[in-house]
């Protein structure tokens, strides 16, 4: 039996080593805040991330590297995209010499464009990497909801092997060896739902939201594909069918950031979505890689304030297009 560690015990890696646990495998879950670790060993609650939702008392959670990491097969990275470099070195001295790391955070390094894939690689040399991306919701995975992601290596005999390892009754992995396409599409969409969050936080409606996912989708295809993905890979579970998900709905964070955005709320109790680290830097990339990415480089200009909302819902809509292609 696989034995998995995951890293992080926030709302999506409490998500996932529950359901682990739940399926009965050998799992342990790492985190850095006592009192959370604490809530979960005895309440079976992540009271801070997933509050009100039943853990499985098998779980078991530990703020002790060496104890959750000793002995795994998979370490699952699963902390906020701007701290997985950090995370990955720290955690190298505890890692067995064959454990598989998989990168489950969403994003792009904002100081040097680099994916979660490179930083890691760079931090824990000669382990080959898994990725973990597409349409799921930690609380809807707590609940054990069904839920069908892709998980990308770039050996497709490591791919096929991690998507058996990591899939369970209710969460059904898809094997790729688009690594590259995976990474693109899961922070791309990210930005594009904070842009599609602006359009209905400002009231524009449902078909102006569906003009903004179409077109998001356009872009996520276009610069994903200029990143190095692979056009089917963008099309699919984490390209297409995440960027649906977090743009049609308030559980995702840059969704709902974008909503309080477009009203206009005060936004300084919100929690950051990790669209608001990687604007910046993918609307960088589009442009030196001379890629369209209308959409992105509005949302860099509004979270820099170089664009009030009012401006930036005329760039992502009410500006004529040209042809509808591309
Ligand atoms: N939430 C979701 O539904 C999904 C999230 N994801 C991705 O997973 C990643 C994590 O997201 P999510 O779990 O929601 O985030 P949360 O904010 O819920 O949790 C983040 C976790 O990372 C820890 N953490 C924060 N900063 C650091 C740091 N500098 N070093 C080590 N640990 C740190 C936090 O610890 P502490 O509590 O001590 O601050 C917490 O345990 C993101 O990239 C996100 O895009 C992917 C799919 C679904
Ligand atoms: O990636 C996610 C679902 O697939 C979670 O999206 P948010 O980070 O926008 O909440």
């Amino acid at each position: 039996m696989t034995t998995i560690a995951v890293v992080g015990a926030g709302a999506w890696g409490t998500a996932l080593a529950s359901l682990y646990a739940r399926g009965g495998a050998k799992i342990s879950l790492l985190g850095r805040d006592p009192a959370i670790a604490a809530a979960i060993n005895t309440a079976h609650e992540n009271p801070r991330y997933l509050p009100g939702i039943d853990l499985p008392p098998s779980l078991r959670a530990t703020i002790d590297p060496a104890e959750a990491l000793t002995g795994c097969d998979l370490v699952l990275l699963v902390v906020p995209a701007q701290t997985i470099a950090a995370t990955a070195a720290a955690l190298a001295p505890h890692l067995p010499a064959d454990a598989v790391p998989v990168l489950c955070a969403k994003g792009i390094e904002r100081e040097t464009g680099r994916f979660m894939s490179e930083l890691v690689a760079a931090a824990l040399p000669g382990r080959p990497i898994g990725v973990l991306s597409g349409p799921s919701f930690a609380s809807d995975l707590a609940r054990g909801l069904p839920t069908a992601v892709t998980v990308a290596a770039a050996s497709e005999t490591l791919a096929d092997s991690l998507a058996r390892a990591l899939s369970t009754e209710t969460f059904r992995c898809y094997a790729s060896s688009d690594l590259r396409g995976v990474e693109a599409g899961g922070a791309l969409k990210n930005v594009l739902a904070l842009a599609a969050g602006i359009v209905v936080g400002r009231g524009l409606g449902a078909s102006a939201q569906a003009a903004l996912v179409t077109r998001g989708f356009v872009e996520l295809r276009r610069l994903g594909e200029a990143l190095g993905g692979r056009p089917e890979t963008l099309m699919g579970l984490s390209g297409l069918g995440d960027l649906v998900l977090t743009c049609s709905s308030p559980q995702s964070r840059n969704f709902s950031y974008g909503a309080a955005l477009g009203r206009g709320d005060d936004l300084a109790r919100l929690k950051l979505a990790e669209g608001v680290f990687t604007a910046a830097i993918a609307a960088r990339l589009a442009r030196d890689s001379g890629t369209e990415a209308p959409i992105i480089a509005t949302v860099a200009e509004v979270l820099s304030r170089n664009l009030t909302i009012d401006e930036a819902v005329q760039q992502l809509l009410a500006r004529p297009l040209k042809r509808e292609v591309g």
